[in-house]
């Protein structure tokens, strides 16, 4: 494995008085993506959540020397703002970060409320690009994106990794992730 980017020993995870998981471990390298899978409701977003910072674990322990960037089901972004607005970065993309930009440039005056689905996910992924962090914890970062920007989601993801980034990666199969190993819930 290369440099660590997050490891995670024997987390638990218990929502609603309920032990979704137990005895969990895991390691992510630079260059490196692991593909979470499981059935509905078997933890896999809370297991995001919790190597996220976002959710306690209540057992384990977390440690990641890089910076993350997490994308969870919702987009975060402001309905009431534009999408100039949130995403007023623009500038500062290069081209990969350009793939999921490509086509909403032009639509930086319409208040992101009225963004179709696959746009506002696009619109998030370009940020969670943007962001520099080495480790990107996605949460069904595929949902709602046609065939060519699945597409480009996995270059993307691909492109982060031989940067020397890391992904974790929750999908029920809609986001091929390169080279990834699968931890099955
Ligand atoms: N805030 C909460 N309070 C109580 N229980 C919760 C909470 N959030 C999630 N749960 C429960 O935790 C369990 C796991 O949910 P989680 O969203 O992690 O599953 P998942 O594997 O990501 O599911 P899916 O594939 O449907 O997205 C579910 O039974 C859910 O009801």
């Amino acid at each position: 494995m290369g440099d660590t980017l997050i490891r995670a020993e024997n987390l638990a995870c218990v929502r609603g008085g309920r032990l979704l998981f137990e005895g969990l471990s895991l390691a992510v390298g630079a260059g490196e993506a692991l593909r979470v899978t499981g059935p509905n409701g078997s933890g896999k977003s809370s297991l995001l959540r919790c190597l996220a910072g976002l959710l306690p674990p209540a057992a384990g322990r977390i440690e990641h020397p890089a910076k993350i960037a997490w994308l969870g089901h919702e987009n975060a972004l402001k309905p009431g703002r534009t999408l100039g607005q949130e995403l007023g970065w623009w500038a500062r993309m290069d081209d990969t970060q350009a793939l999921f930009a490509l086509g909403l440039e032009t639509l930086g005056d319409v208040p992101v409320r009225m963004l179709s689905a696959g746009q506002k996910r696009r619109a998030a992924l370009a940020r969670v690009i943007a962001s520099g962090a080495a480790l990107w914890l996605l949460d069904e970062p595929g949902a709602g994106l046609d065939a060519a920007n699945a597409k480009a989601l996995s270059a993307a993801i691909g492109a982060h990794l031989a940067a020397g980034g890391g992904a974790i990666v929750v999908t029920h199969g809609e986001t091929d992730v390169p080279g990834a190993r699968e931890l099955a819930l």
